[in-house]
């Protein structure tokens, strides 16, 4: 329910906190429930965000992979925020990745983070298929990407589509959770999906 009197009328408890931790925003929390209940991010870590804007989990996978890792966000959008040398982000879409983004790639991935989420239309079905289309587009990026043992955090809406991308995700990772965050608002349809243990790239021959 929207705060009465507030600027901003979804402002919350993570929104205060966010604003007082100097991340941009309060999707961070979601990340950081998932790293302290799982602890996939690691120093050293080379870390892709898809959907990265405007940056909040950027600030915080930046942080957990330090200076001695690497992180690239990609998202529609531009983010508005200086980072340390290690991270950066980049205007693109996951359907059409530059060569500038496949070079970063190239080395390999030890985690893929997807926040990515489409515009909604209101309607529920519409809405659940556009975001297991992102997220399918995501886990095939990912299949290409990601180093032996590595992991894929990646957000979804409940519905039409989310038992077929789970069972792909089931396909590639020896172990996979379903996790709702407490900062997701009640309202919100979304849920997170991780898969860690990475099998290997598939052998397509
Ligand atoms: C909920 S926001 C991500 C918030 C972000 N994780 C943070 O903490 O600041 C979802 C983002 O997905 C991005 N997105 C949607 N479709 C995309 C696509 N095809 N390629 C890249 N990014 C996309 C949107 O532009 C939007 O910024």
């Amino acid at each position: 329910m929207p705060a009465k009197n507030s600027a901003n009328p979804w402002e919350d408890h993570y929104t205060r906190l966010a604003r007082k931790e100097n991340y941009v925003a309060r999707s961070v929390y979601k990340l950081k429930e998932i790293q302290d209940k799982y602890g996939p991010m690691q120093e050293g870590h080379r870390i892709l965000d898809l959907g990265c804007a405007p940056g909040s989990w950027l600030q915080y996978a930046t942080e957990m992979a330090g200076p001695s890792g690497g992180v690239l966000g990609l998202d529609l959008k531009p983010v508005d925020l200086a980072f340390p040398p290690h991270a950066r982000a980049v205007v693109g879409d996951i359907y059409d990745l530059s060569d500038e983004i496949r070079d970063w790639l190239l080395p390999g991935v030890d985690g893929v983070l997807s926040d990515m989420a489409p515009a909604t239309t209101g309607m529920g079905d519409v809405d659940a298929l556009r975001s297991a289309a992102l997220c399918e587009a995501a886990l095939f990026l990912a299949k290409d990407v990601l180093k032996p043992g590595g992991y894929f955090i990646c957000k979804i809406f409940q519905g039409r589509g989310f038992d077929s991308f789970l069972a792909d995700v089931k396909r590639l990772f020896e172990k996979q959770r379903i996790f709702k965050p407490k900062s997701c608002r009640k309202q919100s349809r979304e849920i997170y999906v991780l898969g860690m243990g990475f099998y290997g790239k598939p052998d397509v021959n």
